[in-house]
C-alpha cells in the first residue's frame, strides 16, 4: 500500500472560474477580475474548474462517441498509433489505456493520426471532431497562460512563451473492474499519484469521476465530473517557468466503473530552454531550478531515480 491511501478525504470543491463570457478580453475588468481569481486557485489547489461553454454539449458528445469507437478497436490497431517522441503513442498499463497525438490543434496531424488508424481512407468526421476540440480547448490554455503570465508580471514573455510549446491530446478509457465476489463495486487505482511534467494540462472527465487532487495539506479532493467545465491543471514545467510561484498538484484517478477522459497538454517544444525570467528571481526568491530542456526532464523521469523520487523536478534540478 502507497502511503496515498491511507490520506483523508476533504469535502471541499476546487473553484470554478467562468470563461465562458465572450466578453473576458485582456484588459477589461472581467479580465481582471478572472486573473486574480486564477492566481488565488493556482496557488491554493494548482488547478481549478473552468466553466467554458465555447466547446459545444455536441461536440462533447461527439468526442465522446470518438473515443468509444476508437478503443473498440482491436488491440492491433490502437497499437498503430504511434510516435517518435517517446510516450506519445497508444499506452496500455492493465486499467488504462490511451491514445495520443502531437500538435492536435493542427488538422493535418490529427489526419496524419486517423491515416495510422484506419490505413485505407482515415476518418474524416473524428478527425474534425478531434481538431476542432484541441483548437478550441488550446484557446482556453492561452488565456490561463496569459492571465498567469500577467499575474507575476512577465507579460513581456507573452508571445515567446506561447511560441515555445505546442500541445498534445490525449484520451483515455479506464475499463472497469471485474465485480468482487458480493457483487460491491471495487475501487482501484486506475492512475497512480503523480505530478504533470508539461506546462498546463486541461482535463475532461466524461460522466464518470475518478479524479482525485492532492491538497497541501494531504487531503484528497474529489473531483465531480461536470458537463460544461474543465480542469485546469498547473504542470512542473510552469512551476519551474515561475520559479515555484505556483506548484503543479499530484493527483490520480480511484475508479469503479468504465470511465473516459481526455486531457489536452501544454508541453515545452524541444530545445527550448525553460528558465525563469529575472523577474521572478530575487533575494526573497532565489533561482530554484537549474535551466533545463523537456526532453531531459522526461528522460530523467523514465529513469529508476525519476520515478522513485518524491518530487521529479527537484530531483532532476539536483543532478
Ligand atoms: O483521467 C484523468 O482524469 C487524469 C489523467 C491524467 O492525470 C494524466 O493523463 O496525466
Ligand atoms: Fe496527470
Amino acid at each position: 500500500m502507497d502511503s496515498d491511501s491511507v490520506l483523508p478525504y476533504s469535502c471541499f470543491q476546487l473553484p470554478v472560474i467562468d470563461f465562458s463570457d465572450q466578453t473576458l478580453k485582456p484588459g477589461s475588468s472581467k479580465w481582471d477580475q478572472a486573473k486574480s481569481d486564477v492566481r488565488k486557485a493556482l496557488e491554493d489547489y494548482g488547478c481549478f474548474e473552468a466553466s467554458f461553454d465555447q466547446v459545444s454539449m455536441d461536440l462533447k458528445k461527439s468526442v465522446f462517441e470518438a473515443m468509444q469507437e476508437l478503443f473498440e478497436l482491436p488491440i492491433q490497431t490502437k497499437q498503430r498509433n504511434v510516435s517518435p517522441k517517446p510516450f506519445y503513442g497508444y499506452l496500455n498499463n492493465n486499467l488504462y489505456q490511451s491514445l495520443g497525438i502531437d500538435d492536435a490543434n493542427v488538422l493535418e496531424k490529427v489526419n496524419d493520426f486517423a491515416q495510422q488508424i484506419w490505413p485505407d481512407h482515415g476518418n474524416k468526421s473524428i478527425s474534425e471532431t478531434i481538431h476542432k476540440f484541441s483548437e478550441q480547448l488550446s484557446e482556453l490554455d492561452v488565456m490561463v497562460r496569459r492571465m498567469i503570465m500577467e499575474s507575476f508580471g512577465i507579460e513581456k514573455y507573452i508571445d515567446e512563451h506561447l511560441n515555445s510549446t505546442n500541445y498534445l491530446f490525449r484520451m483515455a478509457k479506464y475499463t472497469s473492474p471485474p465485480d468482487a465476489d458480493d457483487g460491491v463495486e471495487e475501487t482501484k487505482l486506475g492512475l497512480r499519484s503523480h505530478t504533470d511534467k508539461n506546462t498546463i494540462t486541461i482535463l475532461h472527465q466524461y460522466q464518470v469521476g475518478g479524479l482525485e487532487v492532492k491538497t497541501k495539506d494531504e487531503k484528497w479532493i474529489k473531483v465531480k465530473p461536470s458537463q460544461d467545465s474543465f480542469i485546469v491543471m498547473v504542470g512542473d514545467c510552469l512551476c519551474a517557468l515561475l520559479n515555484g510561484r505556483l506548484s503543479s498538484p499530484y493527483h490520480r484517478v480511484m475508479m469503479k466503473k468504465t470511465r473516459y477522459s481526455t486531457a489536452l497538454f501544454s508541453v515545452p517544444k524541444a530545445e527550448v530552454i525553460i528558465d525563469s525570467p529575472e523577474e521572478l528571481v530575487d533575494e526573497e526568491h532565489p533561482r530554484i531550478f537549474k535551466p533545463f530542456e523537456y526532453n531531459d526532464f522526461i528522460n530523467f523521469f523514465h529513469t529508476e531515480a525519476g520515478r522513485r523520487a518524491q518530487s521529479t523536478l527537484q530531483a532532476f534540478c539536483a543532478t
